[in-house]
């Protein structure tokens, strides 16, 4: 398995390490694949068709586009929110195709579980990706994670459910997968530490004054990548580079302190690791995460990906990086400090973060409020053990109700 040599990292599922035969296509499960990274894995596998055999799909509401996705790969089995969506769902097919349609967290579990799937696409937004993640990393599957949510709220649990099952992850998030990439061949023991570049967002350059009356249009402007209306915001606040932060940490079994962040706001290196012989390793490319999807998709192998235009460094021009503002931008450092109090305080960020952004999507919270209320929820935590699926779950309910009720009062 060509992994990264001696790195603490989640991996190894014997036979993995084949190449994709023409003759014996990877069987594929898609999970969100009515949002951005899912419409983007399409895009992927519609220029390999003959690679790829699709066994499920899973939306969450939008049974149209779903519907018009299941019509043009017609995997077996398909997934919604809950039952009134599947019926719905079903209507919307035609009468000559006839898949298993499931729903809720069991019916996204039995889709990431499906004994004849081999690689599954981890691309629901938040929490709700995390019961069918855990599953997939318990039957042993290669993921390809989008979901970094899984990781921050469960690392440790999805850690050990790799090492008994044997399943594996590939990193789509573009830093993680530049410095997946650039740590291919390497030694742990020569890797000094892993630099992930931020573009800073829409509000980079926003003074405090400034940054009190933003809108959520505004919000969602991401200056270089085109993506779904959470991670805009968490990208916006820099959470984003918080929770990416941890999931280096626990990708690549590395501590805190040897995850650095720079502000790159051209969002052409996608990461870098420095080595103990001063050397720095980069990985740019297109910001379009058609590039890490692929990746993932093909690995060990790399897939042609005709539709991109080639990255222009000549128009490009200029690399510039710069140290995050966190006094501004306060999210990253909360991050940071939750994955140093432990498990439960991950929990408690997340589903604080979720409500937080929820509430800013509605016009319900400031900009500003977003940090103040994870703080709030986060100074309010003593810890508690997290040792199941189910305390999790159980936390982040209890969290984001606090969380609520601090937004309105
Ligand atoms: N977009 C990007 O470029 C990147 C995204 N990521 C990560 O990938 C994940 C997906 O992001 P993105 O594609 O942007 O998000 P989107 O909002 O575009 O898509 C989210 C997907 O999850 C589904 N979904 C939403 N709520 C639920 C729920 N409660 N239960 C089950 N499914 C649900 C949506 O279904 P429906 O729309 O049908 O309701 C949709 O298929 C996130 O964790 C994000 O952080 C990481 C790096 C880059
Ligand atoms: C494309 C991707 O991986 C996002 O996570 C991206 O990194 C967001 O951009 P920011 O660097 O602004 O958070
Ligand atoms: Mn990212």
């Amino acid at each position: 398995m060509p992994m990264p040599n001696g790195f603490n990292y989640i991996s190894a599922v014997p036979g993995s390490g084949s190449s994709i035969a023409a003759d014996n296509p990877r069987r594929l499960v898609i999970l969100g694949s009515t949002g951005s990274i899912g419409q983007s894995a399409l895009g992927v596998i519609r220029e390999h068709p003959e690679r790829f055999r699709m066994l499920g799909l899973a939306g969450g509401r939008n049974i149209r586009l779903l519907a018009e996705q299941a019509r043009q790969w017609r995997p077996g089995m398909l997934a919604v929110l809950d039952a009134s969506l599947a019926r719905e769902l079903a209507e919307l097919l035609p009468p000559d195709y006839s898949p298993e349609i499931v729903h809720g967290k069991e019916g996204y579990e039995s889709l990431a579980t499906l004994p004849e799937a081999e690689l599954v696409i981890s691309a629901q937004v938040g929490a709700a990706g995390l019961p069918a993640t855990l599953a997939a990393a318990r039957a042993g599957k290669v993921i390809a994670l989008a979901n970094k949510e899984s990781l921050v709220l469960a690392g440790n649990m999805i850690r050990e459910a790799c090492r008994q099952s044997g399943a594996m992850i590939l990193p789509v998030d573009s830093e993680h997968n530049a410095v997946f990439q650039s740590l291919r061949g390497e030694k742990s023991s020569s890797l000094k530490q892993i630099i992930l570049t931020a573009s800073g967002g829409p509000f980079r350059d926003l003074d405090a004054a400034d940054l009190a009356g933003v809108t959520v249009r505004q919000a969602l402007a991401h200056p270089n990548w085109s993506m779904g209306a959470k991670i805009s915001v968490d990208s916006a606040t820099l959470m984003n580079k918080g929770l990416e932060v941890i999931e280096a940490c626990l990708l690549f079994g590395v501590e805190l302190e040897r995850v650095a962040v720079l502000i790159h706001p051209q969002s052409i290196v996608h990461s870098l690791v420095e080595f103990e012989d001063r050397s720095l390793l980069a990985h740019m490319g297109p910001a379009d995460m058609r590039v890490p999807i692929s990746y993932c998709l093909g690995f060990p192998d790399r897939l042609g990906l005709q539709s991109l235009a080639p990255l222009d460094l000549l128009q490009a021009a200029t690399l510039s990086f710069s140290a995050p503002r966190s006094t501004l931008f306060p999210c990253l450092d909360l991050a940071r400090q939750a994955f140093a109090s432990g498990p439960s305080h991950l929990v408690v960020l997340n589903a604080a973060n979720e409500t937080a952004v929820d509430l800013f999507l509605k016009e319900k919270l400031s900009f500003m409020n977003i940090p103040a209320l994870i703080r709030h929820c986060l100074d309010e935590h003593p810890g508690e053990p997290m040792d199941s699926l189910e305390s999790i779950l159980d936390l982040s309910a209890r969290t984001q109700s606090r969380a609520q009720n601090w937004a309105v009062r």
